[in-house]
């Protein structure tokens, strides 16, 4: 084979396109790998949290991180927009915010009541794919910490790895692997403010034990048992879906669901001391095979979401009511 030589490397170049301008994304904080090198201050976030809670009556009790199906694309009948009293704050107008680049994604806080009840809820959330480090992924939960949020119910699309699993099921996650953290890519990566947890957090009960037995109560009440699971999920950083070596080796670790977020998410919650509640939403069969003929794309995992938000609707604001009451009558 003829070796390459400078020429037509000049050559090739001239075929590259034009770049189109892409959304700008505030990597700072990102040490170049990805990890966290600093974070906002908590007087930074406590200035946001005052700038939302001066735009709001009611203080919310419970947040609500809207993944595909519940919100974060589609509008109608989501969960997001069924929201009474809603009080709607782009992500643009927070001063010191991410926006949301994933295309289809809301980018907007929504307060107001599910069953009477005083919530916020994200409408899209920020992926590390994004270009985000993972401290500014999960800033919003700490802003929903200083606003006064006891209890954090976070939603995902994940494909189903497990081959029990169908697309559409609902897996309430019992745990999660933090593959991204295995390699140091930890959101709590960096100097620790106390006064937001501590140095070490413990995430041996970061899934509240609780709400996942009454997550299954409800299941039943709404006769939706069929199709709700109980497994662990876990993060890739993504943008792109996995090969078949890698769903295979996931597998063997027993992982149950694959996505691209909350894992992050729960753990900054649980270093502040949020009580969490997490679900997947299955919208693919993961390709653990060769054979298998189809591939995972983000049209099919919107559809799915399309297809199951007034089950999740249901099933969450059911969630939202009997968490309240629970927690009411816990010391
Ligand atoms: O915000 P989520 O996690 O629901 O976003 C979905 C799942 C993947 O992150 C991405 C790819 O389809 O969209
Ligand atoms: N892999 C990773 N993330 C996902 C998937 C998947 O199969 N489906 C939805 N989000």
């Amino acid at each position: 084979m003829a070796p390459i030589n400078a020429n037509d490397i000049n050559d090739a170049k001239a075929f590259v396109p034009a770049k189109k301008a892409l959304p700008e994304v505030d990597t700072e904080g990102s040490n170049g790998n990805g990890t966290t090198s600093k974070g906002y201050s908590y007087e930074t976030l406590l200035e946001i949290a005052n700038f939302l809670i001066s735009r709001v009556s009611d203080t919310p009790r419970i947040g609500i991180i809207c993944g595909s199906g519940m919100g974060s694309y589609w509008k109608e009948g989501s969960l997001a927009e069924t929201i009474s009293d809603a009080v709607k704050i782009s992500y643009e107008d927070i001063p010191n915010f991410p926006v949301s680049t994933v295309e289809g994604h809301h980018g907007q806080l929504v307060f107001g009541k599910i069953c009477g009840i005083p919530v916020v809820a994200m409408q899209g959330r920020f992926h590390y794919f994004e270009g985000y480090p993972l401290w500014k992924c999960c800033l919003p939960v700490r802003v929903m910490k200083l606003i006064g949020i006891k209890t954090l119910i976070v939603t995902n699309a994940a494909g189903g790895l497990n081959p029990n699993y169908k697309v559409g099921d609902i897996m309430i996650v019992k745990d999660h692997i933090n593959m991204m953290g295995f390699s140091g890519n930890n959101p709590l990566h960096g100097p620790n403010d106390e006064r937001f947890g501590p140095r070490f957090p413990p995430m041996s009960k970061a899934y509240n034990f609780e709400y996942r037995k009454i997550a299954k109560e409800i299941a039943k009440e709404l006769n939706i048992d069929d199709i709700v699971r109980e497994g662990v999920y876990t993060c890739l950083g993504g943008p792109n879906f996995e090969t078949v070596a890698e769903l295979n080796m996931l597998k063997m670790v027993g992982v149950d669901s694959v996505g691209m977020s909350t894992v992050h998410e729960v753990i900054t919650a649980r270093h502040c001391d949020l009580k969490v509640f997490a679900l997947s939403l299955i919208t693919n069969e993961c390709v653990t095979s060769y054979d298998i003929i189809g591939e995972a794309n983000h049209e099919e995992v919107l559809d799915v979401g399309r297809m199951r938000q007034d089950v999740l609707r249901q099933f969450v604001s059911k969630l939202v009511e009997r968490i309240t009451q629970l927690d009411a009558n816990s010391p």
